[in-house]
């Protein structure tokens, strides 16, 4: 047995900035007080080389703040930040961030990307060649010789990212990088900086309010709810089991209902339904809870017939989605999101058997 820790361990950060690395970055307790309110409450994480943290929350959870304290450009009012061991207080030559391509700037797109490039790492044949490289991967090539201030929103943000990438940093920190972007070019942007990050083995944040970037880029996703980390996980353990109702209703889709315990155990009543549930086990009959499903989860028709709780649904909504119909159900008094094939949606007001496994209906405290 370890012998009990001291004291005075209580008071300790949580991650110990002595502990050897692999982290190459380290948020130890990062708070960040500003104009009398609480923006960022003890953030605390360890991010391993090469690994991409999706910074996730709604607007004004603190996703910009904490890039910034990261960047040095805002440091935190209390706790520390390192990159490999270093203490970051100011802006440093190994992080890049995101920052607005100078709006009124009268340098043209190849100059402001040639700007970044300087030092004994970039002599001038390396850094044309550069620029050409990054003029063509972000689709700006024919934007090189225009002006700035004429770039369309789009192309500068696409130029903002590419300064941002282009000295190859240790640490790239990246603000809602594609938000501007259509929908084909944001999807060939994403599979480009996935593709870059890896050769390059920069670690890199990633702050966005688009749930589908964030899932398919980040190695782990941090949701931040008013300032603190509401989840830290894999974009898998985020989305299936979240941590509070709030990430699960942040990250995808979902029904969000009030249900209470019911008997026997296992089962919870809610608007009129009896269902099972096994994350119900062990609570106390009675108690009030929240219960969320996602639409995936619902099996319809006759298979669902054969599985404990099933019941009745109207369907009042169809939306097509593809090769999925998201049906909005009526059943009992609860209204619930369910995909079904496009092949074997149902119609319109069609009545059919559902059901959710046990073991996807999820249980959350009531709010306090
Ligand atoms: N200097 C400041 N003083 C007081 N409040 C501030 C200051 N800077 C930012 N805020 C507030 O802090 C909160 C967090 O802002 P932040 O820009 O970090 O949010 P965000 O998660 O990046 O939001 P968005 O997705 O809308 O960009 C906001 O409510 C913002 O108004």
């Amino acid at each position: 047995m370890p012998a009990s820790p001291p004291a005075t361990r209580s008071t300790a950060p949580l991650i110990s900035p002595e502990t050897p690395l692999p982290a190459q970055l380290l948020l130890d307790q990062v708070t960040k007080d500003s104009g009398g309110r609480r923006l960022l409450e003890r953030v605390s994480l360890r991010l391993a080389p090469g690994e991409v943290l999706g910074l996730l929350g709604p607007s004004g959870s603190g996703k910009s703040t904490l890039l910034r304290a990261i960047a040095g450009l805002d440091p935190p009012s209390s706790g520390r930040i390192l990159l490999q061991g270093r203490e970051i207080t100011a802006p440093d030559p190994q992080i890049s961030v995101m920052l607005d391509a100078a709006a009124a700037s009268r340098l043209t797109t190849a100059e402001v990307l040639g700007q970044v490039l300087r030092g004994r790492l970039w002599p001038r044949p390396r850094r044309a060649q550069r620029v050409a490289e990054l003029l063509q991967l972000f689709a700006l090539t024919s934007q090189a010789t225009l002006p700035v201030a004429r770039l369309s929103g789009g192309e500068r943000q696409r130029l903002t990212l590419a300064r941002a990438v282009a000295p190859e940093p240790e640490l790239l920190l990246l603000d809602e990088p594609l938000s501007a972007q259509s929908p084909a070019l944001r999807a060939a942007l994403r599979q480009e900086l996935r593709a870059m990050q890896r050769r390059l083995g920069s670690t890199m944040v990633l702050a966005t309010q688009d749930q589908a970037e964030a899932l398919l880029l980040a190695d782990r996703i941090l949701v931040l709810d008013q300032g603190r980390v509401a989840q830290l996980g894999t974009p898998e353990a985020i989305y299936r089991h979240p941590a509070t109702a709030f990430v699960a209703g942040f990250i995808g889709h979902g029904s969000l209902f009030a249900a209470t315990v019911d008997a026997p155990p296992g089962t919870l009543r809610a608007g009129g339904l009896a269902l099972p549930s096994l994350a119900a086990r062990g609570l106390i009959y009675g108690t009030p809870v929240q219960a969320f499903m996602r639409p995936e989860d619902i099996v319809l028709g006759p298979a669902a017939s054969a599985m404990e709780g099933h019941f009745a649904a109207r369907v009042l909504q169809q939306e097509f989605r593809g090769p999925v119909q998201r049906l909005t159900l009526q059943a009992g008094h609860l209204r619930l999101l369910a995909d079904a094939h496009v092949d074997a949606a149902p119609a319109m007001e069609e009545v059919l058997l559902a059901a959710i496994p046990a073991d996807r209906l999820l249980v959350f405290p009531l709010p306090e």
